[in-house]
């Protein structure tokens, strides 16, 4: 009799982090850890490194409940493509782990959690663009452009990048022209970021009608798309030095390097539009490339490292004044 209760008490306990690890998986975890980074790399440069850290606390934990429910809306409307892909048939909607009025309460707590949590601790403004997120993401990308446009992810890209603006507005209130750099820089990040993913897995759209690029368009066009992208979202990552002087030649040396491989990435993805292996390569750097870009606009917003970039600022000053003498006085 003991043993039986014990067992019943067991599968309980199983049962039950079961479902939490359900709606944990609901809304897709791992995207939003680099929303999240991108929120906070935004909070950090508009505090000039000195940033309260139970805001950041309030902020990270109101965008991830955001991103969270704006995730899980997209699982519950996208059920009957997930169900054929294989990539996502395992996700807890398709395989009936979860029931869809059950997604739709959760992700509705959520986004009420958020704009609670935001509005109380933070500010208004950074509560609406978090819930503008929300509705851009699911109106405008998931229902209306994915299944219709090949450029669904251009335009429903934005809703991405908005993380960024609402840690900057979290901070001071307001936004400025950085932050809408920082949004232009994900808005441009995405598509080379999603269709190098989508040239190696464009049977599985095929198969299930969604128009992405690769799949209408072909892997030429595409790779030539992400190489255009590219090339102006690398210009897109300087605006922070110069003009605005939101960062400095710190961060300006990693985002050189970081995105002198992302070029060559994707100029070798251009050369080999049909290697797969590439276009994985390339995909999976997109988002170290992000993570990196991000810890870098961090490290050169600490206090340590401003004077180090003032140093920096100065020498490289003397250097082009040096050479234009040179070159004036030749
Ligand atoms: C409309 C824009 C976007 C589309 C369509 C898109 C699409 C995708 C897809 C289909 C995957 C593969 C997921 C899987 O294997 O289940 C993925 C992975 C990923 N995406 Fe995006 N993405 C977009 C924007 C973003 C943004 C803005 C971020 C964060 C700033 C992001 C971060 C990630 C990360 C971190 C992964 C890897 C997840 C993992 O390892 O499981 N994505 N994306
Ligand atoms: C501020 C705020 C709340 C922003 C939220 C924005 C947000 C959740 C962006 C995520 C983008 C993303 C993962 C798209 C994948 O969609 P998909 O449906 O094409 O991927 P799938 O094929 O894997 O389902």
């Amino acid at each position: 009799m003991q043993e039986i209760i014990n067992n019943n008490a067991q599968r309980h306990h199983e049962n039950f982090w079961q479902v939490v690890k359900s709606y944990y998986q609901l809304t897709k975890p791992r995207i939003i850890l680099l929303l999240l980074i991108t929120t906070s790399s935004s909070m950090w440069v508009a505090a000039k490194g000195e940033v309260d850290p139970l805001l950041v606390l309030v902020t990270v934990t109101g965008g991830a409940l955001a991103a969270a429910a704006a995730n899980t809306i997209n699982c519950l409307y996208d059920r009957d493509i997930d169900y054929i892909m294989e990539r996502t048939r395992h996700r807890p909607l398709p395989s009936g782990r979860i029931q869809p009025r059950d997604a739709l309460i959760f992700a509705i707590a959520l986004a009420a959690a958020s704009f609670t949590l935001l509005t109380t601790f933070a500010n208004l403004l950074a509560a609406l663009l978090a819930m503008s997120g929300i509705v851009f993401y699911v109106l405008i990308y998931t229902h209306w452009l994915k299944r219709h446009s090949t450029q669904n992810i251009v335009i429903g890209g934005a809703a991405g990048a908005i993380p960024p603006l609402v840690g900057w507005a979290a901070v001071t209130g307001d936004l400025t022209w950085a932050p809408w750099v920082m949004f232009a820089i994900i808005f441009l990040w995405t598509p080379p970021h999603f269709w190098a993913l989508a040239m190696y897995i464009r049977n599985e759209y095929a198969e299930v009608n969604v128009p992405m690029l690769p799949v209408i368009s072909g892997n030429e066009t595409t790779a030539y798309q992400i190489w255009l992208y590219t090339l102006i979202m690398l210009p897109a990552t300087f605006l922070l030095v110069f003009p605005l002087q939101a960062s400095g030649l710190v961060y300006g040396a990693i985002a050189l390097w970081l995105g002198g491989i992302f070029a060559l990435k994707a100029w070798q993805l251009l050369k080999n539009p049909d290697d797969q292996d590439m276009a994985r390569g390339l995909f999976k750097y997109s988002i170290y490339y992000l993570m990196l870009l991000c810890a870098g606009m961090v490290v050169d917003s600490l206090p340590v490292i401003h004077h180090f970039n003032t140093v920096l600022a100065e020498n490289m000053q003397s250097l082009i004044g040096g050479i234009i003498g040179t070159i004036l006085g030749a």
